[in-house]
């Protein structure tokens, strides 16, 4: 894996856009991530191409299903040869110890726990009784058991995740330098400071891809590191 631990998500609907933005930032990154708008809308083919650029490709597809159904959609991916993969932890054990059974040999497969735009009320509206903090702990501990690389969580827990899974791989997204943003995010930290806590990848995508200019901001965000 890359040392610069930014992926840069490329939530853009226009495939030429995305290629065109990855191929400016990609001497200050280290890897790109495809989510779901980009997957749906462009599917391998769009995969295939940003793979052109030769930066590990993070497919972020949150998986979340029967065990069945996500190990076949597993198994359907390994063509694109995906540095790693998410699945939601919510899926439960089973279905967390079929996906990574499914993967292939050098994917990472992590587990979103609580997602970045959800706070203590969102929980609570969707019958989750936990903080947003003990609910990532918890799932965190459960994706552990279940054999899987690491988790995705916000900055403010992967500290506390780092301590009880030493050689976890963390994700974390919800990323705004000082003067960022929020936009949908509600858990937010620096990209610094997650870094620090113990974030092995850094997803960062509007605040480069929405930025003036994308390749200044990407170049700070870097500097800060
Ligand atoms: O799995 C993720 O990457 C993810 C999990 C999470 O809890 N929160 C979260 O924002 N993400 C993704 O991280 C990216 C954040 O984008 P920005 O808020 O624009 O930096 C988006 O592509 C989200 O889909």
């Amino acid at each position: 894996m890359n040392r610069n631990p930014v992926y840069l998500a490329l939530d853009l609907p226009r495939l030429d856009a995305a290629e065109a933005l990855a191929r400016k930032v990609s001497g200050h990154i280290g890897g790109i991530k495809l989510g779901l708008e980009f997957f749906c809308a462009h599917g391998h083919h769009g995969v295939h191409e940003l793979h052109k650029l030769g930066l590990p490709i993070f497919l972020d597809l949150k998986l979340h299903d029967i065990p069945n159904t996500v190990a076949a959609a597993m198994q359907a991916i390994h063509v694109l040869e995906p540095a790693i993969v998410t699945i939601h932890a919510a899926g439960g054990r089973a279905m967390m110890e079929d996906a990574k059974a499914a993967a292939g040999e050098n994917c990472k497969v992590v587990a979103v726990t609580v997602l970045t735009s959800l706070d203590d009320d969102d929980l609570t509206a969707i019958g989750v009784s936990a903080d947003p903090h003990a609910q990532a702990l918890r799932l965190a501990e459960l994706a552990h058991s279940a054999g899987l690389d690491g988790i995705v969580c916000s900055g403010h827990e992967v500290g506390a995740v780092h301590k009880q899974w030493k050689d976890g791989f963390f994700v974390v997204p919800g990323l705004r330098p000082a003067e960022g943003k929020t936009g949908d995010q509600k858990r937010i930290v620096t990209p610094r400071q997650a870094r620090d806590n113990g974030a092995s990848v850094l997803v960062i995508g509007r605040p480069i891809s929405r930025a003036e200019d994308p390749l200044a901001a990407a170049r700070s965000i870097e500097a800060t590191l």
